[in-house]
Order: C-alpha cells, then sequence, then structure tokens
C-alpha cells in the first residue's frame, strides 16, 4: 500500500484533515471550489516540493494558516513503511523529516512518492516548454536508475562552472571545462537514450488501448547536433558562448519531440486528443516504473470527466485498474465516476467547504 495515512494542515480551504485511504482507489467528490483538487496539490507538495497549479507557494498555504504541515505514513512494497513530515513555514523554510530524521534533500523524499498528477492542463506537456518534456524523461530515469540523481547533480555543478567562466571569460579554462562538461553531459544522454528505448514500446502499446486511431511519434534530441561530439560542437560555439555568457549545447537543451505525421502533437490534435497522448504518456511510464521497480505509482487524477469522453474515461479507468495502484480520482459528480467504474477496491468521499467525510460503503 503506498499512502496509508495523510494528515493535512495550513492547506487552501482545507479543514484539519486526517485520513485512512485504500491502496486501491480513492474516489473524491464535491462541487465547485470544495476542496478536491487542493487535497491532490498537497500530496504533490509532499512528493516534489511543488505545486502543480502555481509557482507561488505561499498562495497554496491558507489565508489564516502561519505554517503548510503535511505527515504522511506510507507503505511501500519494496522500501517498507516509513512517515514522511513536511513542516512549511511562511517564511519559505521547509523542513522535512523521514521517520524522524531530517532530510537534506527534496529528492530523498520524493524516492518515497512516485506520482503522476493527470489533470485538466497536463495538456500542456505537449504544447509547452521543451524542459516539461525533459523533467518528464527524468521522471522516468531517476525513478528507475538509482545513481541518476548524483550524475545529474554533477552536471548542473559543470554547466554552472562553465557558464561562470564564459561570463568571467576566462579563456585559459575553457578547453579543459568543454572536455568535462561533455563527458558528464555523456552520461545524461546515455541514461535519456535507454530509458526511452524501453519507454516506447511501453507508450504505444498503452496509447492503443487508450485510442487506436492516434498515431504519435517520440523522437529524443540530445541538445546537441546528434552527428557531432559535443566537445567539438563547444569548441566550434565557443564565440557564441562567450557573446551570451552560457552554454548553448547539451542535455540542459534536450527535447523530446512528440509528433504526429512529422507536424508537432499539439498543432494537430485535438484538446481531447491531446490529453489521450497525455494520459498514455504517464500511464506508460507508471507501468515501465512498475515492471522495472517492482513498485508502483501513484496516480492524481483531477476532474476525469473535463474533455474526456465517456469511451476514453473508461479505457483510462480500466488501464489505472489493471496497474493495481493507488488512485485518487477526482469529480464534482459522484455518478459520473462511479458509473463508468467501479473497482473491487476502493473508497469514496465527500468534500463539502474544506471538509472531507468518507461515504459509509452503504452510500459508497
Ligand atoms: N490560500 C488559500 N486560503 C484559503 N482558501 C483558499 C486559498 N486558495 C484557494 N482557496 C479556496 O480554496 C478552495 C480550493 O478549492 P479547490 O481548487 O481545491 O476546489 P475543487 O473542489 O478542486 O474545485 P473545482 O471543482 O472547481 O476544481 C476554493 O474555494 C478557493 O477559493
Amino acid at each position: 500500500m503506498p499512502i496509508r495515512q495523510l494528515k493535512i494542515r495550513g492547506v487552501r480551504n482545507l479543514q484539519p484533515l486526517d485520513l485512512t485511504l485504500h491502496p486501491g482507489v480513492n474516489f473524491i467528490y464535491g462541487a465547485n471550489g470544495s476542496g478536491k483538487t487542493s487535497i491532490l496539490e498537497a500530496i504533490v507538495l509532499m512528493a516534489t516540493g511543488k505545486s502543480f497549479r502555481t509557482s507561488q507557494l505561499k498562495h497554496v498555504q491558507a489565508q489564516d494558516a502561519d505554517r503548510i504541515e503535511l505527515v504522511f505514513d506510507i507503505e511501500d512494497e519494496a522500501l517498507g513503511q516509513c512517515q514522511l513530515d513536511s513542516l512549511r513555514l511562511k517564511s519559505g523554510d521547509n523542513l522535512l523529516k523521514l521517520n524522524g530524521s531530517v532530510l537534506t534533500a527534496q529528492t530523498e523524499a520524493a524516492q518515497w512518492l512516485p506520482v503522476q498528477v493527470i489533470e485538466p492542463t497536463t495538456f500542456k506537456l505537449l504544447s509547452g516548454s521543451p524542459e516539461e518534456r525533459r523533467q518528464f524523461i527524468d521522471w522516468g530515469v531517476f525513478h528507475v536508475e538509482q545513481k541518476f540523481i548524483e550524475h545529474w547533480k554533477v552536471f548542473r555543478k559543470q554547466l554552472k562552472q562553465r557558464n561562470a567562466v564564459l561570463k568571467e571569460k576566462e579563456l585559459q579554462w575553457l578547453p579543459v571545462w568543454n572536455q568535462t562538461f561533455a563527458e558528464s553531459a555523456a552520461v545524461i544522454d546515455n541514461y535519456r537514450r535507454t530509458y526511452l528505448k524501453r519507454f516506447k514500446p511501453e507508450f504505444e502499446r498503452i496509447l492503443q488501448q487508450l485510442d487506436d486511431s492516434i498515431q504519435v511519434q517520440l523522437a529524443y534530441y540530445p541538445g546537441w547536433d546528434r552527428d557531432s561530439e559535443l566537445n567539438d560542437v563547444l569548441n566550434k560555439q565557443q564565440e557564441r558562448d562567450l557573446a551570451l555568457g552560457y552554454t548553448q549545447s547539451g542535455p540542459h537543451r534536450a527535447e523530446l519531440r512528440i509528433k504526429v505525421d512529422k507536424q508537432p502533437a499539439a498543432e494537430i490534435l485535438s484538446r481531447g486528443q491531446q490529453k489521450t497522448v497525455v494520459a498514455a504518456l504517464k500511464i506508460a511510464q507508471g507501468a515501465l516504473f512498475q515492471q522495472e521497480s517492482g513498485r508502483r505509482t501513484i496516480y492524481l487524477v483531477d476532474d476525469l470527466a473535463s474533455e474526456l469522453d465517456e469511451k476514453h474515461r473508461f479505457a483510462l479507468c480500466k488501464l489505472l485498474e489493471d496497474l493495481k495502484c493507488q488512485v485518487f480520482i477526482t469529480s464534482i459528480d459522484k455518478d459520473k465516476l462511479t458509473d463508468i467504474w467501479q473497482p473491487v477496491a476502493s473508497k469514496v468521499f465527500h468534500v463539502e467547504q474544506g471538509i472531507i467525510s468518507e461515504d459509509s460503503p452503504a452510500t459508497a
């Protein structure tokens, strides 16, 4: 079971909330503005230190609260049990603890909570900046390859140092930095390529099950001309890098291009089709993660009814059920959920003005 219990304090309109969750499907329904999404937002905040709704966390904190406090009891098939605590003060300071011991990095909490969000704006994964798609690939690599995060930190440090050398115009240091940067870039590139090789067939399989009329191609670009060595590219681009004061080529500029008939999928597909493709991408990541680690992803599906018709909603729910993972799924209308999906194992919660209550089995 992934999240067994959660305690939420000081998040948006939510009243102090202590919930015992279902290891399978947790339906959450309630009127507009009742607080459904805020529950999902709190889970993402614990997992990533970020919100999927705002870049300014001060908006997530309840107006009358001086802190956000989250406590999650987790039971993971492979990692065992743990308690994660997060205390986020108005100043922005965040104290994270694992079983009472202070954590120094958010990634240590993230390892316990492999969370995927499917919500009304997720189609932006197709139309948004390349960074979003890089983060998407890196989520997969991070959760499958334990050593990736260390290599990633080294790479980020080297990128920062090379950029500092460019800004200071310390030309004598550049050849050395080009070499080290290129070596560390190759490691990141290799992780991403290897991951995508395994990911593509899984994505095609899932998309086929969600909608076999959509044909999408995934093309990975490493962030520099694929036919050249990065070290050579850096040497060639040196004058321009010096003029700009930053490194133009490398894994920080990689891109996952998602196309339909050689055109960007975001320009061709309808909004509903884009949502279907994004759902397929996210479910494929969870399926691959499960195959490779024996662990399960936690899916947060906000406002399922939005822009997906009944056939696609049904196909999505069926795939989530097959994965046997923990799912949190929200809707305004209880019937819109339970009419199309009656998983054997589930709990139903109702939210009203920030107060959440569990439906008794007779009404659920
Ligand atoms: N910082 C805050 N402090 C207190 N209340 C807030 C804060 N930010 C937002 N709210 C209120 O909290 C509620 C948040 O609702 P949330 O978005 O979780 O609702 P929802 O049930 O998902 O609604 P919808 O179905 O419309 O998406 C809204 O009523 C909003 O006005």
